[in-house]
C-alpha cells in the first residue's frame, strides 16, 4: 500500500506541472509495483510507453520524488502488458459523462470514513437525515465552512448513501464552476433546453463552493429557475459554500432567501482528538500502520485544514519508504521540515499580493478581481508565480485565494511568468524589487 501513498503524492505534483491531456493519456496509465531498495517501481504497458516516459517525463518524476523527500530519488519502469489502468482515487472526479452520477463522486468521501467530532456532528447529523429521506428532511442543506474541512466529503457521502439506497434516484454533483462553464458552452451552442433538462431531471443535485456564483448573473438566473424546479418537484438540494449565505456578496436576493429556507449548518476546524482519529481513520484507509506520536506530532502541527493534514501524512509515509527508514517521530520532523519551515518564516499570500499592488500602485482587490486590462493581468500572473514560489500553497488554493480561477490558470500563469524572465530583463528587476519589499 506504500508504493500508493509514494505514487499519489508523486501524481499530485505531476498534475501541477503538465496538462491535463498529457496526464490522461501517460500518467493514469502507469502501475504503481512497489519501493524496492528506495527506488519506485512502476509498471508500463508498452516498451513504447516507457522510452516516451524516460524521455519526457524523467526529470518531472525525479523531480516529484526529490520534493517528497527521497534523498538519492529514483525511479525504475517496468513492462507489464496488459495491465489495466491503475485504480486511483483522484481518477473518479473528473469523468465528463453527465448521466454517470455515481462515477462523479469520489469513493473515498463515503459515511464510513467521515470521523464526527464537535467541529462537524450537527453537519454530519442533517447530512445523515437528508440521506435517509431525501427531499424530505431539510431542504436545501446548506453546508459551509473553511477550506479542506470536510464538506465535499459530506456532500458525495450522501450522494453515495442515496445511490445505495435508492438505485433509480438520478444524482448529480457538480461545481459551481462547472455549472457556469456547462451554461456557458450550452448557451453558446444552442443546447440550453438539454441544459435544462439534465439539471432539472435530477433527484438529488449537489452542488459544491455555491459561494462562486457571486457576481455572475446568467448564472444566478439559471440556478434560480433550477432550483425552484427541483425543490417544487420535492427534488433534494445541498449546497456547499466557504460563507453562510447572507455573507455572500452581489448574490441575488431570491436566491439568498431560498438558500435560507432549509437548514444551514457549519463545519469548524477540528479539535486534536479528532485531527489525530482522521489521521488514523486514513491511515487504516489505506492499510497503513502508523505509530501513535507520529499522527500525534502531524495532528499537532497542522490546525486548519484537514487536507493539509492528510498530505502531511502521505508525505511522511512517502519519506519514511523512500529512504527506507521505520516511521518514527524524528522520521516525521525531517519528513516536514522544510513544509514547516516555509510556513514558519511565513508569508500569507495576502502579503505578496499586497506587496505586489504597492509595487503597482493598484489596490490588491483589483489584481484580485476579475479584471481583463493588461495593466491588472500581469500584475496578478506574477502574484501568483510569488505566491507559488514563497509558501506552500498549491494551484488549486491560489486559485481560491484569486476569486476562484481554476488551477490551470494560474498554472498558465506561472508558466507565462517562467518564459517571460528568459526574455524581459524588465521582469527581472520587478520581480527583485517585490521580492524586498517583502523582507
Ligand atoms: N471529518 C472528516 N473525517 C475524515 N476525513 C475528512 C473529514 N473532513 C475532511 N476530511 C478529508 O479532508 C479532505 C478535504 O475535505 P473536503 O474536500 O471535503 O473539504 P472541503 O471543505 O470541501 O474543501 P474546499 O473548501 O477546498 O472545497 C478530504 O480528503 C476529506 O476526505
Amino acid at each position: 500500500m506504500t508504493q500508493n501513498t509514494v505514487w499519489q503524492n508523486v501524481l499530485e505534483y505531476v498534475r501541477q506541472s503538465i496538462t491535463e491531456v498529457e496526464y490522461h493519456t501517460w500518467f493514469e496509465k502507469i502501475q504503481p509495483l512497489g519501493v524496492v531498495n528506495g527506488s519506485l517501481e512502476l509498471g508500463v504497458p508498452t516498451s513504447f510507453f516507457k522510452g516516451w516516459i524516460e524521455d519526457h517525463y524523467a526529470e518531472l518524476l525525479t523531480e516529484a520524488l526529490a520534493r517528497l523527500g527521497a534523498q538519492a530519488p529514483r525511479f525504475e519502469l517496468k513492462v507489464i502488458p496488459g495491465k489495466p489502468v491503475q485504480e486511483d482515487i483522484f481518477s473518479a472526479s473528473t469523468p465528463n459523462k453527465p448521466q454517470e452520477a455515481r462515477a462523479r463522486l469520489n469513493p473515498k468521501y463515503i459515511f464510513e470514513n467521515f470521523v464526527v467530532g464537535q467541529n462537524n456532528n450537527l453537519a454530519h447529523a442533517a447530512a445523515v437525515a437528508v440521506a435517509e429521506s431525501p427531499g424530505n428532511a431539510y431542504n436545501p442543506l446548506f453546508i459551509y465552512g473553511g477550506v479542506g474541512l470536510g464538506k465535499t466529503h459530506l456532500m458525495h457521502a450522501v450522494g453515495h448513501s442515496v445511490a445505495q439506497r435508492f438505485p433509480d434516484k438520478k444524482i448529480e454533483y457538480v461545481s459551481t464552476e462547472t455549472f457556469t462553464n456547462e451554461l456557458i458552452n450550452a448557451i453558446r451552442e444552442d443546447r440550453m433546453s438539454e441544459f435544462r433538462d439534465r439539471y432539472r431531471s435530477v433527484d438529488l443535485l449537489l452542488v459544491d463552493d455555491i459561494q462562486f456564483i457571486a457576481g455572475k448573473e446568467r448564472t444566478q438566473e439559471e440556478f434560480f429557475h433550477t432550483f425552484n424546479a427541483l425543490y417544487e418537484a420535492r427534488k433534494q438540494i445541498i449546497l456547499s459554500s466557504d460563507r453562510p449565505p447572507k455573507d455572500i456578496l452581489t448574490l441575488e436576493a431570491r436566491l439568498r432567501s431560498r438558500f435560507e429556507w432549509g437548514l444551514i449548518t457549519d463545519i469548524q476546524p477540528p479539535d486534536l482528538e479528532t485531527r489525530v482519529a482522521i489521521l488514523k481513520m486514513n491511515s487504516e484507509y489505506r492499510n497503513m500502520r502508523v505509530p501513535e506520536e507520529v499522527l500525534e506530532y502531524i495532528a499537532r502541527q497542522i490546525t486548519s485544514n484537514i487536507r493539509e493534514l492528510e498530505g502531511a501524512l502521505m508525505r511522511v509515509i512517502a519519506y519514511a519508504s523512500l529512504n527506507g527508514v521505520q516511521l518514527s517521530k524524528a522520521v516525521a520532523i525531517k519528513a516536514l521540515s522544510d513544509v514547516f519551515a516555509a510556513t514558519e518564516s511565513g508569508l500569507a499570500p495576502e502579503e505578496i499580493l499586497k506587496a505586489v499592488a504597492e509595487h503597482y500602485n493598484l489596490r490588491p482587490e483589483e489584481i484580485r478581481g476579475a479584471g481583463r486590462r493588461k495593466e491588472v493581468v500581469i500584475p496578478r500572473q506574477i502574484a501568483m508565480y510569488l505566491i507559488r514560489e514563497m509558501t506552500h500553497a498549491s494551484l488549486p488554493e491560489i486559485g481560491q485565494f484569486f476569486d476562484g480561477r481554476d488551477h490551470t490558470t494560474v498554472l498558465y500563469a506561472i508558466q507565462k511568468i517562467q518564459e517571460s524572465l528568459d526574455t524581459e530583463p524588465n521582469l527581472q528587476q520587478t520581480l527583485k524589487s517585490i521580492r524586498e519589499r517583502l523582507r
